[in-house]
Formats: C-alpha cells, structure tokens, sequence
C-alpha cells in the first residue's frame, strides 16, 4: 500500500487490461451477491477501452442484466461520433453482453436533446445521478500532466464542487467535455485508475507521493472503500513502493 493505494504492476499494458478486466467480474459479481445490482463507470481512453476489450473476453461469467452503466466523462460530439467514449465503449464490451439498455446511461451527445450545449447537458447528467451516487467501481485513467475524467490541472473543474460539469477548452481533444466533478468520482465505493507509459511517470509519482488534486487532478480520484492504481512498469517508475 502507499499512502492508503493499493498499487498493482504490471510488465505490459496486456496483462493490466486482464488482470482488471478479471478483478472488474469480481466485483461485479461480488456487488450482485450483495445487493442485487452492481453500478459501474466507464472512462475513455486508450486503456480504459483495452480494459473493456479484455472484459468481453470472459463477459459470460456475470449477469448483465442487473449492471448499472454510467460514464465518468464524455467527449461531447455527435451520437455515434468514433471519438465518443460511449461509441468506443459498446464497440468494446456493450455491444456484445446482454446488458439491459434501461441501464446504461450514456452522458449527452452534442446532437441530442441538449443540442450544442453541454451545461445542459451536464446538468441532465447530475439530475440522473441524483444526491449520492452509489458506484461500486468507478474506471478511470491518467494523462500526462495529471488529469483524470475530464478534470485537468488547476482548471475550473478541478475547483468545481459540482455534481457533473462542462468542460471547454480541454488541452486534450477534443476541446468540449462533460466529466463528473472528484468529489463525484469520491462517492464510488471503489476508484481504479489504470495507466501505462512512461510519459505518466511523474504524474503517477506525484500522485502517489501526496501532492494536491489541484496541481495532479488523479490525486484527488479516491474511493470511499479502496483506490486501486494498475500500473504498468513505465508508469510506475517514480512511484516510492513500500
Ligand atoms: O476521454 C478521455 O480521453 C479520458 O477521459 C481521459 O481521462 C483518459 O482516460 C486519459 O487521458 C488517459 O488516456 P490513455 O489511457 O489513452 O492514456
């Protein structure tokens, strides 16, 4: 453990997205044995999506029908937009497990019934919420510079004390997002932030060693129960390991 993360570590990108994809099924089950129902977040990205892919692979060994879907963030294009998390998440897993669509909650396209207008739209997201989401895991990854979600450094989302919000001028393409706020991604029971590379190294080790969500957003993406990061080898480079 360091400083209440459990860090796990990998040799390669590959094995992270198994061995989470196989943990994920677990706590899915686990979360059905325990009360019926399990609620996951889905994030983008490279290795948020590979972890999806990797799920498919064993997806009969949980029970769909009672998995609650949301996104922790949204690149906020057209429906059906390639570049969408929810367009990337269905190709992944979605498409292929029985899950009851009543239950997947995508977060608004730009074409939708908000139109061009993501406030709109991420305040539509907060009313589906509700007061205080239960997640039981909530997936996210790392960038470089330290964001998570769609929360970058010192930006007004980071400060924001809101339940979802809007994101313009995101240093990452594209520019327009909505993202559930850190003290959102705080309710889930469980956070797990994956990441690999070498270029999230420093972001990792700072992350790890304490240093404000401000300056290191993931920082700040900790569960009420656990705060799990799946690390490959690079990314883990600079973390201090007990
Ligand atoms: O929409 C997105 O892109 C994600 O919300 C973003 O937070 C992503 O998870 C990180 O940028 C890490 O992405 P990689 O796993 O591709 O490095």
């Amino acid at each position: 453990m360091t400083g209440g993360n459990e860090v796990v570590v990998f040799p390669d990108a590959k094995d992270l997205a198994a061995t989470v994809a196989t943990r994920l099924l677990s706590a899915v089950a686990a979360a059905q044995a325990a009360k019926g129902s399990a609620s996951l977040v889905l994030t983008g990205g490279r290795t948020g999506i590979a972890v999806l892919e990797a799920v498919r692979t064993a997806a009969s060994a949980v029970d769909w029908s009672t998995v609650d879907i949301y996104w922790g963030d949204e690149r906020f294009l057209p429906a059906g937009n390639p570049e969408r998390n929810e367009t990337q998440a269905r190709a992944a897993l979605l498409d292929h497990v029985p899950v009851d669509q009543t239950r997947v909650h995508p977060m608004a396209p730009s074409d939708g019934r908000f139109g061009d207008d993501p406030d709109a739209a991420a305040a539509a997201y907060a009313e589906l919420l509700g007061g205080s989401p239960e997640f039981d895991v909530l997936l996210v990854g790392v960038g470089e510079e330290g964001h998570t979600l769609s929360v970058f450094p010192d930006s007004p989302a980071v400060h924001s004390t809101d339940v979802v919000v809007a994101v313009r001028d995101c240093p990452k393409p594209p520019p327009t997002r909505v993202s559930l706020t850190l003290s959102t991604a705080r309710s889930a029971s469980q956070v797990w932030l994956m990441t690999t590379g070498a270029a999230k190294a420093e972001a990792v080790g700072k992350a790890l060693a304490g240093v404000s969500e401000v300056e290191i957003p993931a920082a700040g993406a900790r569960g009420r129960d656990a705060t799990v990061w799946f690390l490959d080898e690079e990314a883990a480079a600079e973390v201090k390991r007990d």
